[in-house]
């Protein structure tokens, strides 16, 4: 794997059912527990940017603020979207006035999307098809961003951790099992061939969290 210029410090953080889906084919995805949402919140309020990808904002909808503890403005993240081709819909409420959005695009994107999605966010160009991971994290991390929480979804998270730009993997683990293959998982995307392959990590801790577990990694 080559060098990294400059990237911020990433730590990938997810909620999965004990056979590892991040979501259903539905993308139902009410996973964590109450005591576990606290955490995700508390890390939220520590993390300079929080980023996803364009489906999870299409499929959740989410706010990506700190608002399941006690948290003033200005502790909300910097909140990224993945979105190549700038799909992110205008009435998003990831595009609300409670903190500020980047939406990270690549040369293929609509410009007339764009011009749109330019009144609300800033707009960040990297890559010809899809969005270039190592180039985006060495813009942000130019911009100021030391620290970035990636929430997902499968798709993304499998890009950071194969490109290498995920340093620790937070997992919290809900007592259910949803099977079906066409469920999301943690990280879906190519897969590896074999397992020797895979991203390794280091177990650094490990936690009962109300009816959950929580795993902390390094990834080696
Ligand atoms: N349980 C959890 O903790 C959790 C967290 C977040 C999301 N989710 C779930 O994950 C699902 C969405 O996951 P997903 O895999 O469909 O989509 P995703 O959110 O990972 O978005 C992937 C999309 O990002 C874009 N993209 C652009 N450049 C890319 C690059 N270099 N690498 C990867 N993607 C790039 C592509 O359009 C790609 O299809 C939703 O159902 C959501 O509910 C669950
Ligand atoms: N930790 C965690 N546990 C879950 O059970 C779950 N579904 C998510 N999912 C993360 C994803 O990014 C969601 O879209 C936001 O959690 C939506 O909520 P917000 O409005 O941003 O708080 N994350």
């Amino acid at each position: 794997m080559k060098p990294h210029n400059m990237k911020p410090h990433v730590i990938l953080n997810s909620a999965m059912t004990l056979d590892g889906k991040i979501a259903t084919k539905m993308g139902s995805s009410e996973i964590s527990g109450k005591e576990d949402l606290i955490r995700v919140h508390k890390l939220r309020k520590e993390v300079d940017a929080i980023m996803v990808g364009i489906n999870t904002v299409l499929v959740d909808d989410p706010r990506l603020t700190v608002h399941k503890i006690p948290a003033e403005p200005s502790d909300n993240p910097v909140r990224i979207v993945v979105d190549s081709k700038a799909r992110t819909p205008l009435e998003s409420r990831i595009l609300n006035d409670d903190a500020p959005t980047i939406i990270a695009v690549s040369e293929s994107a609509d410009p007339k999307n764009l011009e749109n999605l330019q009144k609300s966010a800033d707009i960040i160009l990297c890559g010809k098809k899809r969005v270039n991971l190592d180039c985006l994290m060495e813009k942000i991390a130019k911009k100021g961003i030391k620290t970035l929480m990636l929430e997902g979804g499968s798709t993304l998270n499998y890009s950071m951790l194969t490109e290498g730009l995920v340093d620790e993997v937070r997992i919290c683990i809900a007592p259910m099992i949803a099977g079906g293959v066409h469920s999301k998982t943690l990280a879906d995307g190519e897969g590896v061939d074999f397992m020797k392959d895979a991203v390794p990590l280091k177990l650094k801790k490990s936690y009962k969290l109300g009816n959950d577990l929580v795993v902390e990694y390094d990834v080696v």
